[in-house]
């Protein structure tokens, strides 16, 4: 159309969904602040739309890189997180007139052991899921039954007492070996009662403590040894459970390395990787009940 111009609009940009968590280890108490923060800076940035020209583009890379470094001196809040950002960025160029950070932060609690919080495991809050498959073929007293209880979703965390090393090493592994390391897993297990008469919330909520119990509880060499750890400490808790299924994947968090921008960092702020992922899955089982597949027929197993 005649006399017609195109003009960008309004826009924004910069760096979504960093995943930074800092962990506070001054005392044996361990803290842990665990955020998703998404940063997007206003101002004018019309050349590089227009022209391609970047001259004003405060880098995305250079965002992200500006949560770490920040984490490194601890995060109070949230807001006061935010507002530091935030004020960063809309005073670092004259260009730039505002900036808005958007934080997600996750809750955790620490896992109780012996009715005790315990000082460096804990267990996210929300998400998780109680599941339940029930099973008759037949009819009457005769009929077959099986109950599969479990839950999905239970994201839990320690910041110290895992290791992982003396796994062989050939021409494609880079992976450094490490004494000291964040395991995290979010757990999806399933387990089979032998009996179809018993008090199933006590049933569950023994299961799932002693889930966590042994999560917290193991010095773990590898997130295998924690996994059997776990099914064992199910079974040994209630005899009426006969097998547990357990699909753990490995929730890699990364030490985030500060050191382009002169800072140390001692073990406090890392980055939550969300893929790939280790998937550590495994069946422990009892050697004194007979298998029962027709219980786990049409529901989506591990292994
Ligand atoms: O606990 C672990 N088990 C593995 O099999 C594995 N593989 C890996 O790279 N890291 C880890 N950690």
């Amino acid at each position: 159309m005649p006399g017609m111009t195109i003009r960008l609009g309004r826009n924004q940009y910069g760096k979504a969904e960093v995943r930074v968590v800092a962990v506070d280890r001054s005392s044996a108490r361990h803290t842990l602040v665990d955020l998703n923060v998404s940063s997007s800076l206003r101002g004018d940035f019309t050349a590089a739309h227009t022209a391609g020209d970047n001259a004003h583009v405060v880098a995305t890379d250079t965002q992200k890189n500006t949560v770490f470094a920040f984490a490194r001196d601890g995060i109070a809040s949230p807001e006061a997180f935010g507002l530091r950002l935030a004020r960063h960025f809309a005073g670092a160029h004259d260009w730039i007139t505002g900036a808005r950070i958007g934080i997600e932060s996750y809750g955790w609690s620490r896992i109780p052991v012996g009715g005790r919080p315990h000082d460096h495991a804990f267990s996210r809050d929300g998400g998780e899921v109680r599941t339940a498959v029930v099973t008759v073929d037949g009819d009457g007293p005769d009929a077959d039954v099986h109950v599969l209880a479990g839950l999905t979703g239970l994201v839990v965390l320690k910041t110290t007492g895992s290791e992982f090393w003396g796994f062989p090493r050939d021409r494609y592994t880079t992976l450094a070996e490490t004494r000291d390391r964040i395991l995290a897993t979010a757990v999806t297990a399933r387990w089979r009662y032998t009996s179809a008469d018993l008090d199933w919330d006590t049933a569950f909520a023994g299961a799932r403590t002693a889930l966590l119990e042994a999560f917290a509880g193991t010095h773990s060499l590898a997130l295998q040894q924690s996994l059997y750890a776990m099914g064992e400490a199910a079974l040994e808790r209630n005899p009426d459970i006969a097998e547990i299924r357990l699909s753990l994947p490995n929730k890699h968090h990364f030490l985030q390395d500060l050191s382009a921008f002169g800072l140390d960092n001692p073990d406090i702020v890392y980055h939550a990787d969300d893929r790939p992922y280790g998937l550590i899955e495994g069946t422990v089982e009892r050697d004194d009940v007979p298998p029962a597949p027709a219980a786990w027929e049409g529901t989506p197993g591990f292994c």
